[in-house]
Parts: C-alpha cells; sequence; structure tokens
C-alpha cells in the first residue's frame, strides 16, 4: 500500500483495503466480515480458483474505447458488476446500508440489500433514490413476517427479490465462537419490529452468548449468538415448492442465490427464476465445497445444452448467471464472463471501503474494480463486455 509522508491511507489494491479495514474495527466486527466456515479451504478456494484460470489475450483489436455498460433484469447497469447481500454493515461504518446504497447509485450499479440489514430497507430505498436496488430475502419460520417483507420491499421500490437458499442453517464460522460475537447494543435487526421479532429476539441470544447461560436460545461454547438466532427463526424446511409460492405472491423477478450444481441450475431454471447467483455464501456456509467459479462452466454447459423445459410457470426467455465469491480483482471479473456469468457480486471489499470511508469508501472500491476491468479488458484485447467470450480464457486442464 502507498503511504504519503503524513501516514495518509492510499490503496492501490482491494487488498489494501481489507488491511486497513481491519485495523478500524472491533475484533468481533472483523471477525464476523472476514471469516469462513470451519476450516476456511473453501474461502481460500475462491480466491485460488480464480489464480488457475489463465487468460487468452488477442491483439490489435482496437480498444481505445472499452464498453462496460451491462443490461440486467431490464435494466442498465455501468458495468458487469453488483453489490452483494451482506447483513449488519453498519458495524462496518455508522452510516451502514444507506452509504452503501448511495455510493452504488453514484458508481451506477445494483445494491442487493440483506434482510439482516442494520437499516430499515425502506430508509435504504430513500437513500438509494433512483438507483438500481434488489433485496435479498430470508425465509423466516413466521411466514406472515416474510410476506411482509416482500411487500415492504415492493412497496420501496426494489426491482427484484433475491431468495438466498443456502442458509437452512448458519455455518459454523468459529471466528464468531472465538469472539463470543454479538450485535452492539447500539445496533438492531432494523428490519423488524423490536416487540414481535428480531432486535429482541438476537439481544436474548447476545445476553446469553455473554453470560454462558444459554439463555432462551440454549447457547452452550459451540454455539453463537448468530447461530442460535438463524436456527430458531429462519425456516429450514425450504423445498423447490418455495419458489413457486414466492412466485406466486410478488410480480417481481426472483433470484435464486446460492446455486452450486448443474442439478439446481436445471431446476431453478424450470421454477422460472429470473436469475440463479452461483454462489457458496463466500465461504461462510459448507466448508469443502468448490470455488462458484469452478462450477460456473458446468453449469453453463448444462443450462446451454438442456431444452427449457415446459411447466406452467410464465418462462423467463433466458434465465441469467449471476455469481459471487472471491472477486479481487477486475480480472477475476473477465475470467467470469468469459466463463458464462452475466453479472459479478462482490461482498467482502464493499464492507472494506465501507469501514475505510464510509460511502466515498465504496464508491472507491468499486471505481477500482471499473478501473482494473477496464485496463484487464484493453490488455485482453476486447473493447465491450457483450463480446467476452470462451476463447478468453483457458482452464488447467485445457491445452494451452
Ligand atoms: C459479512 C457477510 C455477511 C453476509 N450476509 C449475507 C446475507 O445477509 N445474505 C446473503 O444472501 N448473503 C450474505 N453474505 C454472502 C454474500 O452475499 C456473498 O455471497 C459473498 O460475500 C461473496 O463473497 P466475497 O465476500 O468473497 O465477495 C454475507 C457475506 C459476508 C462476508
Ligand atoms: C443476525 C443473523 C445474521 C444472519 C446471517 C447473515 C449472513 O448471511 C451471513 O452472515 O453470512
Amino acid at each position: 500500500m502507498a503511504v504519503s509522508a503524513n501516514g495518509g491511507f492510499h490503496p492501490i489494491n482491494l487488498d489494501d483495503y481489507e488491511a486497513t479495514a481491519k485495523e478500524r474495527l472491533t475484533t468481533q466486527a472483523h471477525g464476523y466480515f472476514s471469516s469462513g466456515a470451519n476450516d476456511q479451504w473453501t474461502l481460500r478456494e475462491n480466491r485460488e480458483a480464480f489464480n488457475r484460470i489463465r487468460l487468452r489475450p488477442r491483439v490489435l483489436n482496437d480498444v481505445s474505447k472499452v464498453n462496460l455498460n451491462t443490461s440486467i433484469l431490464g435494466h442498465t447497469s455501468t458495468m458487469p458488476v453488483l453489490v452483494a447481500p451482506t447483513g449488519m454493515q453498519k458495524l462496518a461504518h455508522p452510516e451502514g446500508e444507506t452509504a452503501t446504497a448511495r455510493a452504488a447509485r453514484e458508481v451506477g450499479v445494483p445494491m442487493t440489500l440483506s434482510t439482516m440489514s442494520t437499516t430499515p430497507l425502506e430508509e435504504v430505498a430513500e437513500s438509494s433514490g433512483k438507483g438500481l436496488r434488489f433485496f435479498q430475502l430470508y425465509v423466516f419460520q413466521q411466514r406472515e413476517l416474510t410476506v411482509q417483507l416482500i411487500k415492504r420491499a415492493e412497496a420501496a421500490g426494489y426491482s427484484a427479490i433475491v431468495l438466498t437458499v443456502d442458509v437452512p442453517a448458519m455455518g459454523r464460522r468459529e471466528a464468531d465462537l472465538r469472539n463470543h460475537f454479538t450485535l452492539p447494543p447500539h445496533l438492531t435487526l432494523a428490519n423488524f419490529d423490536e416487540e414481535t421479532h428480531g432486535a429482541t429476539r438476537l439481544c436474548g441470544a447476545r445476553e446469553a452468548a455473554r453470560d454462558g447461560s444459554g439463555g432462551d436460545f440454549g447457547l452452550a461454547d459451540t454455539k453463537s449468538a448468530l447461530s442460535a438466532y438463524v436456527n430458531s427463526m429462519y425456516d429450514g424446511s425450504l423445498t423447490w415448492k418455495t419458489i413457486d409460492w414466492l412466485k406466486s405472491i410478488t410480480a417481481l423477478p426472483v433470484i435464486v442465490k446460492g446455486i452450486m450444481t448443474p442439478e439446481d441450475a436445471l431446476l431453478a431454471r424450470e421454477h422460472g427464476v429470473s436469475a440463479i447467483w452461483v454462489s457458496n455464501h463466500g465461504g461462510r456456509q459448507l466448508d469443502g465445497v468448490d470455488a462458484p467459479i469452478t462450477v460456473l462452466p458446468s453449469i453453463k454447459q448444462a443450462l446451454a445444452e438442456k431444452p427449457v423445459m415446459e411447466s406452467h410457470f410464465r418462462m423467463p426467455t433466458r434465465m441469467a448467471i449471476w455469481v459471487d465469491g472471491g472477486v479481487r480483482r477486475g480480472s477475476d471479473i473477465l475470467k467470469a464472463l468469459a466463463l458464462g456469468a452475466d453479472m459479478v457480486a462482490v461482498g467482502r471489499p464493499v464492507l472494506w471501503g465501507l469501514a475505510c470511508g464510509g460511502q466515498q469508501g465504496v464508491v472507491d472500491v468499486l471505481s477500482m474494480i471499473r478501473e482494473e476491468l477496464t485496463l484487464a479488458m484493453k490488455l485482453a484485447g476486447c473493447n465491450d463486455v457483450k463480446k467476452v467470450s470462451r476463447q478468453l480464457v483457458r482452464l488447467a486442464h485445457e491445452p494451452v
């Protein structure tokens, strides 16, 4: 990282943001944001998998101008990048999700707001203004509460519902256990009512975690307050019928986040979703699964080979593929596009930007991603994201 004479912060890559964010965050917050599940093999693999993919540059192709504009669900994004949902952003900065929303709007990319936001979804919508925003949904055992969240997201102008399907139970994040992670008293899960739901319940979990009593959640040393909350509140009985139900109660496009196999990608298409989001939740759920970028080619191939199944649901003409996990370089985005992604999401880098500089920090992170992507495109001989093709990359098992 470049350090000026007065010790100022001059990040030159996304890892520099992470290093500085670590210095600024509490141990608990940094542990929650950065960690993966169990031995964190998948967390590391998300990065390493990108390093195994080689680029195949073409030359003499006029790259004096590079076009990154991308169409997403009938809207426009200024690059094929979106902000992934991450919970509890006020742990990173007092302005939390509103700062992220303003930054995403400024840069012209979509933001996905987490159900587990520390700012009410309506307030985030107001900050986002005309910015494109999606609402990430967790389905609660209290179905009525889930329906209310969807109705509120529709009323507040969110343009899609992103249903996360890889949290039937909370992954085992050992940093949260070691740090006795709790939400600080001044923060709440702001999409919920103190009386009836979330904030109150997480407070219960917080006290139980602190005094080791187990409290209402029966916490032991092997459970964190977060896992106690998730395991007692989220609906672990979701099936593919849940997608049909969701589509029956909202006219918004439905995206399914957490797809990792061709089999599930095909099922998602049968159930009429608008996009699948290939993701292993940033290595935070099942440790030992492949990186999303590794499974992307087989998912793309299965969708291309198998015809769209007939069903009584309205089918999108083409189901889009979004991907996330370990994206830290512009060239990672180029690799993902070449392997079949329509959009690429970033999670932790946005949190690091938020911790380093609030709204401006997130703008800087997204702008750095844009600059790196533009340069990678030029050096690879590609002047338009729409023209990125499979020929641009070589996988380890393919001949040179
Ligand atoms: C701190 C943190 C909180 C997250 N919260 C959510 C969430 O509330 N909902 C969700 O669907 N995914 C959540 N995720 C997963 C991200 O949406 C995304 O899949 C992941 O972070 C991508 O990997 P990356 O961080 O390497 O970019 C969270 C990830 C992190 C790091
Ligand atoms: C208060 C519960 C936090 C739920 C999980 C948010 C998430 O998806 C993640 O941390 O990962």
